[in-house]
């Protein structure tokens, strides 16, 4: 158990390229802003020319399809794994970091070190991420490209940046919490690409649920001391995160009360029957 903690920690935190690493704008790649704008303007523009492009298109069928998006969901899920184990070990291994400041980095906080390593790796996981939509257009599945999908996976790239740029506090927590949840989500996609659909939908809608309730309970404990305290770093991001967050919350009750409301009614009536 020791020789597996002390493994884990030097591949995921102590090795020298994480220990030393450093997000230096214009130089760490995909640092600046234009290289934001150029991925997300592609993204969106390549989404509705694809779509309609591929409709006219003979379908690539889902013996081709399947195995694809049964890979990517599975490279995700590891990634997603690691992800949320490197960012925790990065806290937990460090004897002079404080929990709190997860939650709150000092105002002179530095973006170097294994928790920006993280933040760079999880940035660039949600350009990875873009291979959803695509697999989506390509399975002509157009009923899944929804405005909570493509809004998502595009201001997501932003955020991420911001959290980097700004070295907003509490990008720490949403990282592991998103991850894991991601490990779940992205786990689920697999099996659904194997044919062997969980009948655990509905928890994972609400486990992303709980996630962005999570958020905003946690601002909570952030901003007095940001307010009242000695200050946090890159407050005004975690503005644009809330809104964000909150927008996500309020089509995430919408895609649950769409997508499960009718079971519900099913499973009341199958109860009154018996
Ligand atoms: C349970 C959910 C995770 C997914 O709901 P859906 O209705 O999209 O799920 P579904 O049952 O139709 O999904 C199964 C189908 O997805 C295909 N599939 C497999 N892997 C996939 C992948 N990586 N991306 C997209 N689709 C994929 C399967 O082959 C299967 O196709 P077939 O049916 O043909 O067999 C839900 O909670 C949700 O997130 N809904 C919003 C839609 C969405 O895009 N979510 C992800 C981004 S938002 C996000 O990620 C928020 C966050 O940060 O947590």
């Amino acid at each position: 158990m020791a020789l597996a903690y002390s493994t884990l920690t030097y591949w995921l935190v102590n090795h020298p390229y994480i220990a030393n690493f450093t997000w230096t704008e214009g130089e760490t790649f995909g640092s600046t802003v234009f290289f934001v704008a150029i991925v997300v303007s592609l993204y969106l523009s390549a989404t509705f020319l694809l779509r309609y492009v591929v409709i006219s298109l003979p379908s690539l069928g889902p013996k081709i399809l399947k195995p694809i998006t049964a890979v990517h969901s599975l490279i995700l899920c590891l990634l997603s794994l690691i992800m949320a184990v490197g960012c925790t070990l990065s806290v937990t291994s460090d004897p002079t970091m404080r929990l709190f400041h997860t939650i709150c980095f000092p105002l002179e906080v530095k973006p170097k070190g294994p928790l920006f390593f993280w933040g760079q790796v999880f940035y660039l996981s949600k350009i990875l991420e873009f291979g959803d939509t695509l697999l989506i257009i390509l399975g002509k599945s157009f009923q899944r490209l929804s405005f909570l999908h493509v809004y998502h996976h595009a201001t997501v790239v932003i955020l991420c940046f911001t959290w980097l740029r700004n070295r907003q506090s509490m990008f720490p927590v949403a990282l592991v919490t998103n991850s894991t949840v991601h490990v779940i989500m992205y786990g689920y996609y697999f099996l659904c690409a194997v044919g062997r659909r969980p009948r655990w939908k509905r928890l994972v809608t609400d486990l992303q649920i709980v996630q962005f309730v999570f958020g905003f309970v946690l601002s909570g404990w952030m901003f007095p001391e940001h307010h009242f305290g000695s200050g946090c770093s890159g407050v005004w991001t975690i503005y644009f995160m809330g809104a964000f967050n909150g927008s996500l919350l309020i089509l995430f009750f919408n895609f649950r009360s769409k997508n499960y409301a009718n079971k519900t009614r099913l499973d009341i009536g199958e109860r009154k029957q018996l």
